[in-house]
C-alpha cells in the first residue's frame, strides 16, 4: 500500500470526531452532510468502496445495471431458497462511495401514506406520513419537464408541488426520453380500467403513471448520495474510503446511573489496507452500513441474539433477539416476451456504432438512447387482479396465521391487505424492453428482441434473517472468529412457510395478470408472443412451478436493525429515535430501521430517514 493511503488512514484514526459513520452510503452520506452543517462538530466516515466520482459506468442512466457484480458490487448471495426450486439469489449492494443510490436503477417514488402511517401505529411516534413528508422534501429538487414532454410521456407533475421539494441536494427529474414501448403503457392499463395517477408521489401509488427518475436533468447524470458532499465539500466532513470497518468500540460502564445502559460505544475498530485501526467517537457512533451489514457489525460487536453470537463464538454483550431478524425483501417475478425487433432499446448499446452515435447525441444535448430508464410503472391493489373468492380465502389463512401468532402486530397490520375496501400498492408492474430475467439465456443471434414484464410483491408476509457465520474452513473446533469480511448468512425465506404460501399465491395472481396486460391492445401490438415462459402458462400449480423458478430480488432488503415501537427490545433492535436498545451512543440510520415494507423503491425513504435522524441526533444534542 502507498505511504500516502497508510498516513492518510492513520491521521484519520487520530482524530477525535464527533461522530463516526459506519458506511458511506445512501443514507450514511445523508446524514453525515446533514451533520456537518454544525461547523463546530466533527464527522468521520468509514467507507468500504471507493469514490466513483466521474464513473461513466454510474453516471449514465442507461448504463445503470452494468457495474453489477464487478468491483463496486459487495455480490452477495443468499442460501438455498427450498420454495425457489433451491437455488441461491445473488443480492446486489454497493460498494462504493454513495452506496446502492450508486448501483440502483435510479427509480424515484414513495411509498402509501398507510406504510408509513403503520410504522407509527407499531409504537415509532413521528414516523407517519404526515412527519415524513418534510423529509422525502428536504431530500430533493423536483425539475419540471418541459411542456412537450408532459404530453408526449404524461408526465404530469410539471410546476412546483406542496408535495416535493425544490432545494434538496438529490435531483430527480423524468428523463429526457423513454423505451417506444411507454407511448402504449397508459393506454392499455387505462383500457383494463386502472387509472392514470396524476400525484402517484401525494401518498398513494395506485394507478398507472410515468416514473421520476433520481436524475439531474442539468448534467443529464444520475443523482446520489454522493451529491449531499457539495461542492464545496464539508471542511469537518472527512471520509475515509477503502476502510472495512469490523466492529464497534463497547466500553462497560461500570457504575450505571438514573438507567442507562450498561454499554457505551466509543469508536469503530476497521482495517484499511491489512492494518488495524480504531477510531473514536465524543458522541456517537452511526451504523449506516444497510440492511446486510449493519446487523453483521452489531453482531460483530456482541449485539446479537446471544445463540446467534454463541454459535459464531462472539461474547454477548447485549442479548438483542432481532438482530438481524425481520429480512423483508420484495420477491420480483419477471415475465419475458418477443417484441417487435424494430424499437430502439439499450441492448442496441451492444453494437459499437451504434453506443458511439448514441454517446454523441448524449454528450450534446443529454438525450437519447442513453438517458432510457424504467418508466411504465404502475402499483395495483390486489382486488383489481384477484377473483373476491381468492382473496376470501386468503383473508382467511392469513386470520389463522394470526390466530397462531396473536402478539405478533405487524402481522395484523399485513393481514388488513385482504380486506374488500383496502386501496394500497399491493403488485407494482413495470414495463420495459429488453429481457430482465436471469434465468433466460436466449441465443442472441437469431435476431429477436425481448421485452419484460416485471411483477413484484410489496407487502410480503415472508420474513428471513441475515446473520454472522463462524468460518468453517478450519472444521468446528476452530476458534476463528467471523469477521466483516464474511459475507453474512442470508436467508430471506422467500415463499417459504405458511407465512410465504400467502406471498406465492399473490404472486401467482399477479404473474396472470401481467400475462393479461400484455394480452391488451395497444401494448399486444407490439408482442410478437411469450418467449419465457415460452407459452402462456394458466394453470395454477404451471404458474405456481414457473414462479418458483424464476423469483429474483428486487434488491429491497430492509428491517434487520428495526424500530421497536411499543414492543421495544422483544420487537426490535433500535427505539423510534434510532438509538440501539442497550448501548449509550450507538445509532443505526438505513434500511435496516424499517420495521415493515413500502409499496415504493426504497430510496427516497432512506433519504427520508436520514434527514429525519440527523434532526433528532441535533435534538439529543440540545438535552444531553
Ligand atoms: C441493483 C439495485 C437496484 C436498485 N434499484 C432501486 C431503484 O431503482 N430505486 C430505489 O428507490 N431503490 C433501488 N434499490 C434499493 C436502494 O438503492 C437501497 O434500498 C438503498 O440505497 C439502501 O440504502 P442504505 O443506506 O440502507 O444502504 P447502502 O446505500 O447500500 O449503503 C451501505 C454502505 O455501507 C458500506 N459498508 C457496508 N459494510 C461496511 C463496513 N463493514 N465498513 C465500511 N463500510 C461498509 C457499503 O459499502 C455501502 O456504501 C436498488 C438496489 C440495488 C442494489
Amino acid at each position: 500500500m502507498a505511504q500516502s493511503e497508510l498516513s492518510q488512514a492513520e491521521q484519520f484514526a487520530k482524530r477525535q470526531f464527533d461522530f463516526v459513520i459506519v458506511g458511506g452510503g445512501t443514507a450514511g452520506l445523508a446524514v453525515a452532510a446533514r451533520l456537518a452543517e454544525n461547523a463546530s462538530l466533527t464527522v468521520g466516515v468509514l467507507e468500504a468502496g471507493e469514490r466513483a466520482d466521474g464513473n461513466d459506468q454510474i453516471n449514465i442512466p442507461a448504463f445503470s445495471g452494468r457495474p453489477l457484480g464487478g468491483p463496486l458490487d459487495w455480490h452477495f448471495k443468499t442460501e438455498p431458497q427450498g420454495a425457489l426450486a433451491g437455488r441461491e439469489l445473488v443480492w446486489n449492494r454497493g460498494k462504493v462511495l454513495g452506496g446502492s443510490s450508486a448501483l440502483n436503477y435510479m427509480v424515484w417514488n414513495r411509498g402509501c401514506k398507510e406504510d408509513y402511517d403503520a410504522w407509527e401505529e407499531l409504537g415509532n411516534p413521528g414516523w407517519g406520513w404526515e412527519s415524513l413528508l418534510p423529509y422525502f422534501k428536504k431530500s430533493e429538487t423536483f425539475h419540471p419537464p418541459p411542456a412537450s414532454h408532459r404530453d408526449k410521456y404524461q408526465s404530469t407533475y410539471n410546476s412546483p408541488s406542496p408535495f416535493l421539494g425544490d432545494s434538496g441536494p438529490i435531483h430527480v427529474s423524468y428523463t429526457a426520453d423513454y423505451s417506444p414501448t411507454h407511448a402504449y403503457w397508459h393506454a392499455t392499463l387505462n383500457s383494463l380500467g386502472i387509472e392514470t395517477n396524476r400525484g402517484h408521489l401525494n401518498g398513494s401509488n395506485v394507478g398507472v403513471w410515468t416514473n421520476i427518475s433520481a436524475l439531474n436533468p442539468e448534467s443529464g447524470g444520475r443523482s446520489y448520495a454522493a451529491h449531499y458532499l457539495g461542492p464545496p465539500p464539508p471542511a469537518n466532513l472527512h471520509i475515509l474510503t477503502g476502510a472495512l470497518a469490523q466492529e464497534v468500540v463497547l466500553e462497560q460502564q461500570h457504575q450505571q446511573q438514573g438507567g442507562k445502559s450498561e454499554w457505551t460505544a466509543t469508536g469503530v475498530k476497521f482495517s484499511h489496507g491489512g492494518q488495524t485501526f480504531t477510531v473514536s467517537a465524543k458522541r456517537e457512533v452511526i451504523l449506516s452500513a444497510g440492511a446486510i451489514q449493519s446487523p453483521q457489525l452489531l453482531e460483530l460487536s456482541g449485539v446479537g441474539r446471544a445463540e446467534v453470537l454463541a454459535a459464531a463464538g462472539i461474547p454477548v454483550k447485549v442479548d438483542s433477539p432481532n438482530v438481524g431478524e425481520n429480512l423483508r425483501d420484495h420477491p420480483m417475478t419477471p415475465l419475458v416476451f418477443e417484441v417487435d425487433p424494430t424499437m430502439a432499446q439499450i441492448e442496441d448499446l451492444l453494437d459499437e456504432s451504434v453506443l458511439a452515435a448514441a454517446l454523441e447525441q448524449y454528450r450534446r444535448d443529454r438525450t437519447g438512447l442513453l438517458t432510457i430508464l424504467p418508466s411504465a410503472m404502475s402499483y395495483l391493489p390486489f382486488s383489481q387482479f384477484t377473483p373476491q373468492a381468492v382473496l376470501n380465502d386468503m383473508q382467511a389463512k392469513s386470520k389463522e396465521l394470526l390466530a397462531h401468532f396473536s402478539s405478533d402486530e405487524k402481522l395484523i397490520i399485513l393481514s388488513r391487505q385482504f380486506s374488500p375496501e383496502t386501496k394500497l400498492g399491493q403488485m407494482e408492474y413495470v414495463f420495459e424492453l429488453g429481457n430482465w430475467n436471469p434465468t433466460f439465456q436466449p441465443d442472441r443471434s437469431d435476431g429477436k428482441r425481448y421485452c419484460s414484464m416485471v411483477v413484484i410483491l410489496q407487502y410480503p408476509f415472508s420474513k428471513g434473517s441475515v446473520h454472522i457465520r463462524r468460518p468453517d474452513s478450519d472444521g468446528p473446533e476452530s476458534d476463528a472468529k467471523p469477521t466483516a469480511s464474511l459475507p453474512p448468512v442470508i436467508d430471506p425465506q422467500y415463499y417459504a412457510g405458511p407465512h410465504g404460501e400467502l406471498d406465492l399465491e399473490a404472486m401467482v395472481h399477479g404473474v396472470r395478470f401481467g400475462q393479461e396486460i400484455c394480452r391488451t391492445k395497444p401494448v399486444a401490438d407490439i408482442i410478437r408472443g411469450p418467449a419465457h415462459p415460452s407459452k402462456p402458462v394458466t394453470n395454477e400449480e404451471e404458474v405456481r412451478a414457473w414462479v418458483a423458478q424464476n423469483t429474483i430480488t428486487c434488491w429491497h432488503p430492509i428491517g434487520t436493525c428495526a424500530m421497536g415501537g411499543s414492543g421495544g427490545k422483544a420487537a426490535g433492535v433500535v427505539d423510534s429515535r434510532l438509538r440501539v436498545y442497550g448501548v449509550e451512543g450507538l445509532r443505526v440510520v438505513d434500511a435496516s430501521v424499517m420495521p415493515l415494507h413500502i409499496s415504493a423503491h426504497p430510496q427516497a425513504t432512506v433519504y427520508a430517514i436520514a434527514e429525519k435522524a440527523a434532526d433528532m441526533i441535533r435534538e439529543d444534542m440540545l438535552v444531553s
